[in-house]
């Protein structure tokens, strides 16, 4: 037995896209086949059934109508699989034997395009990345607007910049390479040929798809490992989109070092994007500043936010457009007002592109553009230099506008195949076409009252269907006037129905006329989108400018709502912060709840803050804060306070907590651990650093030794340096004032009244004496008993010897309710344990760091003392 000729077909296709689920028409369905099959129907709870493919067993066999395949392939998206579309390249009524087909695009997470399978808000990334040695490059594209970057990252920012961009699908030429260094899992890997990595290949591709001649222009000339990944890139976009792509027209290099780095942890602590709940927009920080009026400018605060900029220049360049704004609120909100009209151009660009821009989508293009002047008008009198650039960019393309107002029909429908799309007026041919139509109208009720009158059937009607076109109807009870000339093509219950020669000519005219005028208008329509991929270069540079203006008004506009100030920039790396607030913190409480605090860090005397204070008493909300108005001055943002004057960080580091959401199964000291080496490996003396807890996930002596040798290390001036705010529980940590340069002690005030704690919410000088944490369990309604006990251990602890090993014998005392063998072991330390856990932490990341040999001394001592 053979397979049938449909099956060789099918598998052939599949053969060449084995990576993918092939989705593979048949008449109105998408069918899958074998092994794609059985997944499919289980993915997307698909019946599985069979097809005879002419082998004994049938082929196991899945499908989907045409007209809803996109539902099924977004969840395949989702769940991480390839798509290939394979169409029927022919009509099946006109193919001679076997209809051909073939893939006419690969959907990956990384190349989706369709607008319900993207978020408005946010860029979709494709990333390749190119190992090579000791060497690596990247290129990465939103195909959905055309934006493509390249860089040259050092090989231990590697991970970073991947979680930088967050791309939705990675390719590269060394899969298990990339994984060993980044270390952890990287979203949407696979792995693509050597071959299309090779330099030449790959140069060849950027030529051809840049239309050039040699790479000068592009500045790659030096730039080897870029070149390898941007040719890789694009070679897999073609591969999988089947089309010229010729919206992606330039690329822009993400300088190593042009924005800020901020790691995975980073990001989730200060809840830039995601709040800790995990929601996408409350709660965040961007949910607060994004009030952008179109899509685009909402991708662009985005990236914004999650890249703060390193350069002073451009900090205050961006700071003097929302200055300016600021300064003319009527402008602002006007211009934001504007911007409403304005629709996600860039997107529209790859339909463009793509050739799947319908007449409703030129309509929204030509509103859009014709917002342009308006824009324009309104920053007439911008003095700044951002603004005046945006007014420069913003090209209000006439010509453009012009062609669509006189072609398009404003109420074209959105299919482009059955006419209705043109107006009136714009070619002469599709009017006359049109009035053939009209009068073929007057013609047929011209020949319905002649033949009335030439027969006697007073009821006599002509009329339409699409199958059997124009005919003669005649009822039952007239059927004896019925001429001989009459030609019966269909006989009903109550009437007849005739054909005539005269009316078969009519007929040829009126349908010919409408055929010729659908055919008509799909070319002129066609070459109207010819038109407009012509200057996608144009539009997409307007584009660039709304978004930036719309970025520009939405800070302004929550600067002026909440009113923030402009931050002052330093050169000497000092920091002062007047009357600070936490910008999402304070936008959950009513006015003036919010207790501002001030922050005075330099570079020498108050390089570290050692923050200590009860329990809820504020320590992160401050600490956060602090980092946050840093973050936002370097997005260009005003801050929440009465006055700011802040460097330019180079990195903003944050270590949190012994977070809980520990899914990866590693132990939380460990977390804990791996992120406070990746702190001291890559902190500088311009970093910011945040450290709320060290040392919890372990007992109180290693802890409280971990912690005392972090902040010898990060103080260390030779080692570190950096700006740092630390908070504690170990009250021990503030003995290092005084001994330890830069060092100052600081706490959260909170005032005893009677058994009530009361927040004063305050960051004074000085330690903070006593813990408070029993009054804290009371408040979060910890039973009673377990309370009143939590105190009497409080009171015999304070007079236990630490040293002695005897706190526990102390705390079960006589009447001890635990066995000795049961008390926790919180007040033994382990040492060997201990320090096989240590030795196996990040072991890249340990290796060099001496604050662990630090800490192992001061153990050491501990014990001795
Ligand atoms: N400056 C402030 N003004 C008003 N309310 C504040 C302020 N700072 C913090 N709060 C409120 O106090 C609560 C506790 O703050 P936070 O979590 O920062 O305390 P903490 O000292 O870090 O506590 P813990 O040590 O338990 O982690 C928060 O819910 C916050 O709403």
């Amino acid at each position: 037995m053979a397979l049938s000729p449909m099956m060789q077909q099918y598998l052939r296709i599949h053969d060449q896209y084995a990576d993918c689920l092939l989705l593979f028409r048949l008449g109105d369905f998408y069918e899958l086949f074998f092994e794609d099959a059985k997944t499919a129907s289980r993915e997307l709870e698909l019946t599985l059934t069979g097809k005879d493919c002419g082998l004994e067993e049938r082929a196991p066999m899945c499908g989907v109508p045409y007209h809803s395949v996109n539902t099924y392939i977004e969840k395949l998206i989702s769940k991480g699989y390839k798509v290939a579309i394979c169409e029927q390249m022919e009509d099946p009524a006109l193919a001679k034997g076997l209809v051909e087909r073939d893939v006419v695009r690969v959907i990956t997470a990384g190349t989706v395009t369709d607008p319900t399978m993207l978020e408005d808000k946010a860029n979709n990334y494709l990333m390749c990345i190119f190992l090579d040695g000791k060497k690596t490059g990247i290129a990465y594209t939103d195909v959905s607007t055309g934006e493509f970057y390249v860089m040259e990252p050092e090989m231990n920012l590697l991970r970073a910049q991947i979680a930088r961009v967050n791309p939705m699908e990675v390719i590269c030429n060394d899969p298990p390479q990339l994984t060993a260094i980044t270390g952890d899992h990287v979203r949407g890997l696979s792995g693509q040929p050597q071959t299309w990595f090779q330099r030449r290949n790959a140069e060849e591709m950027l030529c051809d798809h840049f239309h050039l001649t040699q790479l000068t222009s592009l500045g790659l000339t030096d730039r080897k490992e870029a070149a390898c990944a941007a040719g890789a890139l694009l070679r897999y976009l073609h591969e999988t989109q089947k089309n010229s792509l010729e919206h992606i027209r330039t690329l822009r290099f993400a300088e190593n070092g042009k924005t800020m780095l901020l790691d995975q942890n980073t990001r989730r602590n200060l809840e830039l994007t995601e709040s800790l709940r995990g929601d996408r927009r409350k709660g965040t920080l961007l949910g607060l500043l994004d009030k952008t009026s179109t899509a685009m400018g909402g991708r662009l605060l985005r990236s914004w936010v999650e890249q703060p900029l390193l350069d002073q220049k451009e900090i205050n360049q961006r700071l003097d457009a929302v200055a300016e704004l600021v300064s003319d609120r009527i402008l602002g909100m006007t211009l934001s007002e504007e911007l409403e009209g304005v629709y996600d151009l860039e997107r529209l660009m790859n339909k463009v592109a793509y050739r799947n821009v319908n007449a409703r989508d030129c309509l929204a293009l030509c509103a859009s553009l014709k917002r342009i002047p308006g824009l324009r008008k309104l920053l007439e009198n911008a003095s700044c230099s951002e603004l005046v650039r945006i007014r420069e960019e913003l090209n209000p393309l006439e010509d453009m506008t012009d062609l669509l107002e006189r072609a398009i029909h404003p109420d074209a429908p959105v299919v482009i195949t059955e006419g209705g799309i043109i107006r009136e007026g714009y070619s002469a041919i599709l009017d006359e076409y049109r009035e053939a139509q009209t009068n073929g109208k007057q013609w047929i009720l011209d020949l319905e009252a002649k033949e009335r009158e030439d027969t006697g059937i007073r009821n006599l009607r002509i009329q339409y269907n699409k199958v059997f076109g124009y005919y003669i109807e005649v009822t039952k009870s007239f059927l004896h006037l019925v001429p001989e000339r009459y030609i019966r093509k269909q006989t009903l219950t109550n009437a007849e129905r005739y054909m005539t020669p005269e009316l078969k000519e009519v007929e040829q005219k009126i349908i010919g006329a409408q055929e010729q005028s659908v055919r008509l208008e799909l070319q002129l329509f066609t070459e109207i989108r010819d038109s407009i991929a012509e200057r996608i270069g144009s539009i997409q540079q307007t584009a660039f400018a709304v978004k930036k203006l719309d970025a520009y008004q939405s800070l302004s506009r929550i600067a002026s709502e909440n009113h923030y100030v402009r931050p002052v920039m330093t050169e000497d790396g000092s920091l002062s912060i007047t009357e600070g607030r936490h910008p999402v913190v304070e936008q959950n409480m009513k006015d003036g709840e919010f207790i501002p605090n001030d922050t005075v860090l330099d570079c020498d005397e108050n390089r570290m803050m050692i923050i200590t204070g009860p329990n809820m008493a504020g320590k992160s909300t401050y600490m956060r804060q602090v980092a946050l108005i840093c973050l936002m001055a370097q997005i260009g943002s005003f801050v929440p306070a009465k006055e700011a004057c802040l460097p330019v960080c180079d990195r903003i580091f944050t270590r949190v907590g012994a977070s809980d959401d520990l899914a990866s199964g590693q132990s939380t000291f460990m977390v804990e651990m791996s992120e406070t080496a990746h702190i001291l490996r890559n902190a500088t003396r311009n970093s910011l650093i945040i450290l709320d807890e060290i040392g919890r996930g372990t007992s109180t002596f290693d802890g409280l030794s971990i912690a005392w040798a972090v902040v010898e290390y990060i103080a260390d001036k030779e080692r570190i340096g950096a700006k740092t705010l630390f908070a504690t529980h170990y009250h021990e940590l503030s003995e290092l004032e005084g001994h330890l340069e830069g060092v100052k002690n600081f706490c959260i005030s909170v005032k005893e009244h009677g058994e009530d704690v009361i927040f004063l919410r305050k960051i004074v000088r000085g330690g903070a004496d006593k813990s408070f944490g029993v009054h804290v369990a009371r408040l979060a309604g910890v039973p009673h008993p377990v309370i009143v006990r939590a105190h009497e251990i409080q009171a015999r602890l304070e007079v236990s010897d630490i040293n002695q090993n005897t706190i526990g014998q102390n705390i079960l005392g006589e009447e001890s309710v635990l066995r000795k063998n049961e008390q926790m072991d919180l007040f033994e330390y382990k040492k060997d344990e201990i320090i096989q856990e240590l030795q196996q932490i990040d072991v890249m990341a340990i290796t060099p760091m001496d604050a662990m040999n630090t800490l192992f001394l001061l153990r050491e001592k501990a014990r001795k003392l």
